[in-house]
């Protein structure tokens, strides 16, 4: 059909051009918006529960290089100073579900302790990391456990960890000491080497099941759910420092 553009016809054939325009457009932004929000939920979702972990030990005992070794398989030789805390995330799969662990790693100077503090009670486990070549940061172990009783939830896992078995001949603490101080407070234990990648993954899988242990136990407790949203600045964004050397 052939049309004049002077025709009141035309105008509005015009008019409905222009209105399904706009509408493709509107439809079309609507299903994109729809498409990302969905996207990013199934992404979101790639998970069946959610953990916060925490490192905790002596300044130097090897709680950041225990943390790049697990996310990034990364060591790193010099020592930079946690400040403050740092966190990362991981995604392991234990007894068929897929756990994604916030990993928070604190800085074991003294002086950051105030803000380490804060960060205990959202842990659902802990560990308690020493290093085998210093019987001094093993002994600060006992400190270190009774301020995670007086700051963390009761139900929260304790793991300890002896860090840096590749160094032998260094070795100030026995696996012997290490194993009767863990059976002492009912804690699991291992050795660990983030320089040689030793149970480095074996200790976050056992703390995973150790903390789905306990939530099936108590499923009322204040333990985590594929629905809990983890908040990356938590519990306070202008107390978060980043300092992962890895
Ligand atoms: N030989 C050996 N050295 C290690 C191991 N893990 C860490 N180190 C070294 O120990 C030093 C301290 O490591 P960090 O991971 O920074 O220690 P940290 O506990 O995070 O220290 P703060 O952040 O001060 O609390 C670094 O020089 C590391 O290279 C290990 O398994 N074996």
């Amino acid at each position: 059909m052939v049309m004049s553009e002077a025709s009141p016809n035309y105008r509005k054939y015009e008019r409905i051009q222009h209105l399904n325009t706009r509408t493709h457009i509107h439809v079309d932004e609507q299903f994109g918006r729809r498409f990302v929000r969905n996207l990013l939920h199934a992404m979101a979702k790639q998970y069946d529960v959610l953990f916060r972990l925490l490192l905790l030990g002596d300044s130097g005992v090897g709680k950041t290089c225990l943390l790049c070794r697990l996310t990034d398989n990364e060591f790193l030789s010099p020592h930079i100073s946690t400040i403050g805390v740092d966190f990362k995330m991981k995604t392991i799969e234990v007894n068929g579900l897929k756990v994604r662990i916030q990993i928070w790693d604190t800085a074991g100077q003294e002086r950051y302790q105030t803000i380490t503090k804060q960060y205990y009670r959202r842990a659902q486990g802990i560990f308690l990391v020493y290093d085998i070549t210093s019987y001094v940061s093993f002994q600060h172990i006992m400190k270190w456990i009774s301020d995670v009783d007086e700051y963390a939830p009761r139900i929260v896992q304790k793991f300890l960890v002896g860090n840096k078995r590749d160094e032998e001949l260094q070795r100030q603490v026995t696996t012997e000491q290490g194993n009767k101080l863990a059976q002492s407070y009912g804690m699991d234990f291992l050795e660990t080497s983030a320089f040689t990648n030793y149970n480095i993954s074996e200790a976050f899988t056992r703390m995973t099941e150790l903390v789905l242990e306990a939530s099936r136990k108590e499923p009322d407790s204040d333990l985590p759910s594929s629905n809990d949203e983890l908040n990356d600045t938590e519990p306070d964004q202008e107390q978060q420092y980043s300092t992962c050397s890895c």
